[in-house]
């Protein structure tokens, strides 16, 4: 039975090590006015590889900020003694801090979920200007200190807290209308000082959009710039496939422990185009460059995106690794991509089709049945060893193996070489 799962898809959390997508400018352009990426996906991987970090800074600041909040209720005391006034600020302060406290647990109890820390950021910077309103209607004789605390907090919810930009902005402007609209109601202060205020708030939601957005639009900067350099390093240039390099340090290593861990199947093709040599010789090498790009695409179209991956192991040699497949399905799917190649050619010049055929060797493990601990390098190698097998006996074939760990991978693999 085939085991190919068509919906399997990894943690976001767990696919930490994959790829970002491909650099192109079109998936990595920002949206200047929003300050994020255009494209959703690039965004929300963005955000998960954030998510470590804002998770830090959300606790810190909005525990930092609670802690003021509850404390400045002395002041309430203060200025109203002990009462009924100030007992309903001082609720209002508890429930900022309660909401606070909520926030920071809930990036424990969800700690992948990126649009939760926004909920709980936005929800409690609302509660907090909710019950500074309070405190400005209950105190209303200090109006000039309510502005610059109303800047401040301001400043806070633009920039201090982390937060999408799109939510912030409106928090900030909302409750700096709003607590404008309730003093000019109040009409303790002339016109003077009313125009003086309202241009100081203007002021520092100004600066405070402004830095937000230039944060946030450097931060995705850097985010493309890395994963320039990180395509770089892990992608092969002329196909875009993983490189060999990102198979050996990261891939295969974090698929063997998470196949082992839910005792899943893995299986590994490889595959070789057959004497791939006399294309260069009779087209000339960027006609062979084409080629290899025909090939690549073909395995690549032939397997689940975000779940397989197709590596370009060598020169004209392609490795594909696919979780949670058994060798019954690994072997189905490599004898439809032989098949696939023998009808699929590439146009090197006008009127030139060239058409190869290709050599595979197939292995899975089924960690239901292999408990004992192997060296990744052992499981390429069969696969490697059947590819030559497939080779030997003529090409255009498909040679495959179960491979039950060190000693019975090396024996089935001599049977089927043989
Ligand atoms: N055009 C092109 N050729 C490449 C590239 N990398 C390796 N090659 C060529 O691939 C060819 C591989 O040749 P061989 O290893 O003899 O294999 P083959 O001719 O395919 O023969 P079999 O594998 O035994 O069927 C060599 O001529 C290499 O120069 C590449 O990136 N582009």
């Amino acid at each position: 039975m085939a085991a190919i799962c068509p919906h399997w898809r990894g943690h976001p959390e767990t696919q930490g090590g994959a790829l970002p997508p491909l650099v192109n400018d079109a998936a990595y352009n920002i949206r200047r006015l929003r300050a994020e990426f255009s494209d959703r996906t690039v965004e929300s991987h963005f955000n998960r590889h954030q998510l470590p970090r804002t998770q830090a800074q959300v606790r810190l600041a909005l525990l930092f900020c609670a802690t003021f909040y509850v404390a400045f209720a002395i002041t309430d005391i203060m200025a109203l003694g002990p009462g009924n006034d100030a007992l309903i600020l001082f609720l209002g302060r508890v429930a900022v801090a309660v909401s606070a406290l909520i926030s920071c647990l809930m990036t424990y109890w969800y700690p992948h979920s990126v649009r939760r820390i926004w909920l709980g950021a936005s929800i409690t910077e609302i509660i907090g200007m909710a019950a500074f309103m309070l405190v400005v209607i209950y105190r209303p004789t200090e109006t000039p200190w309510h502005a610059m605390a109303m800047s401040i907090m301001a400043l806070v919810v633009y920039i201090y807290i982390p937060n999408r930009v799109a939510y912030a902005v409106p928090i900030g402007v909302i409750s700096t209308s709003v607590f404008v609209g309730i003093v000019i109601y109040q009409g303790r202060l002339s016109g003077t000082e009313q125009l003086t205020m309202i241009m100081l708030l203007v002021l520092s939601n100004g600066f405070g959009c402004m830095a937000a957005h230039r944060y946030a639009l450097i931060r995705r900067e850097e985010f493309r710039v890395q994963s320039f350099l990180k395509n770089l390093s892990e992608r092969d240039p002329l196909t875009g496939c993983h490189n060999r390099r990102y198979l050996q340090q990261e891939l295969l290593n974090m698929e063997l422990s998470r196949a082992r861990r839910f005792k899943l199947s893995l299986a590994v093709v490889i595959c070789d185009i057959d004497h791939f040599k006399s294309v260069n010789d009779t087209y000339g090498h960027p006609a062979g460059d084409a080629v290899l790009i025909t090939f690549a695409n073909l395995l690549r179209s032939m397997t689940r995106e975000s779940v397989d991956s197709v590596i370009r192991y060598g020169g004209e040699e392609f490795l594909i690794v696919l979780p949670e497949t058994d060798l019954t399905g690994a072997v189905q799917l490599a004898e439809r991509m032989r098949t696939a190649l023998i009808s699929s050619g590439t146009e090197v010049a006008p009127d030139t089709i060239v058409g190869v055929t290709a050599s595979f060797g197939v292995t899975a493990v089924d960690f239901a049945l292999v408990e004992q601990r192997f060296a990744q390098e052992l499981l390429v190698d069969t696969a490697d060893r059947l590819l030559y097998a497939a080779k030997s006996s003529g090409r255009n074939n498909v040679k495959s193996v179960e491979f039950f760990g060190r000693d019975s991978a090396t024996l089935h693999a001599r049977r089927a070489a043989a």
